[in-house]
């Protein structure tokens, strides 16, 4: 079967630094596929490589067998390829639902025109997204504070929305970046069990980075460990813990 995304012999160098080194993965359609390894191993920049804010030097990034290599972070996103971002600072200041209904791209009152000429359509369209925003919020857990401004609300409900913004657009794919930083407990539960809900209900393919091992064992299968930009081995996460090879990426590089 052909994976979701195929990233084929990468490479990227910052200065003399071989940062991301001939490395390729897959993530097969419909997995939670996890992605882990010491600090300073890459995993960032291979993100960012996926998802267009960086240009690998060489080697090609496929979606669904599509070379996507040439295209920009804006083009990948509107193919359904997905990368939680904070909320932005400007939004922080709008309701979480408002911050919902900011998401849908092509909506057609962002045009002056269609605006003008089609104003009945455009009602539709922002009705439309109204009810898919309380939708959403509701799946979520967060209809108690949709009405809260989106920079009160506390971390893990950040993350949440966050999760939620995906769900605004047609994702096929989100990458998930440390989404379980300086959450608690029990909102770390919620996270957990929406990307679970995500997947088996609507679809979605995960690929997640993450320092959190609890959560990684909990979510994800199969596991890629990266160590110095390349794949230094990938299966289930109990194999992963013990293997020697993996022990040492660990221990030698100092991380948790
Ligand atoms: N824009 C950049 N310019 C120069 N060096 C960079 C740049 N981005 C990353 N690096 C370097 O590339 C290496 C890999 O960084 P990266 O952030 O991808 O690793 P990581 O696995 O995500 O680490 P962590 O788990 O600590 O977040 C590091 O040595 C980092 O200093």
């Amino acid at each position: 079967m052909t994976p979701l995304i195929d990233v084929q012999q990468v490479n990227k160098a910052f200065g003399g630094l071989q940062v991301i080194d001939n490395c390729s993965i897959r993530v097969e359609k419909g997995s939670i596929t996890g992605m882990i390894g010491p600090n300073g191993a890459g995993k960032s920049t291979l993100f960012n490589l996926m998802a267009g804010a960086l240009s690998p030097d060489s080697g090609r990034i496929l979606l669904e067998g599509e070379d996507i290599t040439a295209l920009s972070a804006d083009q990948r996103f509107h193919k359904g390829l997905l990368r939680t971002f904070q909320i932005a600072h400007e939004f922080s200041q709008m309701s979480a639902l408002e911050n919902l209904m900011m998401v849908p791209p092509q909506q057609a009152g962002e045009n002056l025109f269609t605006a003008w000429l089609k104003p009945g359509l455009v009602r539709r369209e922002e009705a439309e997204v109204h009810r898919r925003a309380l939708e959403v919020i509701d799946f979520i857990g967060l209809h108690h504070v949709r009405n809260e401004l989106a920079g009160n609300l506390s971390g893990g409900q950040k993350k949440l929305l966050e999760l939620g913004r995906t769900m605004m657009t047609n994702a096929k794919i989100v990458l998930l970046d440390e989404i379980a930083a300086g959450v608690n407990r029990t909102l770390l539960g919620d996270l957990i069990s929406n990307i679970e809900r995500l997947n088996r209900e609507m679809g979605y393919t995960f690929l997640v980075i993450e320092h959190d091992m609890d959560m990684i064992a909990r979510l994800c299968d199969p596991v890629i460990v990266l160590a110095q930009g390349q794949v230094m081995v990938e299966g289930h996460i109990e194999d992963i813990q013990n293997n020697p090879d993996v022990i040492d990426a660990y221990f030698g590089a100092g991380a948790a």
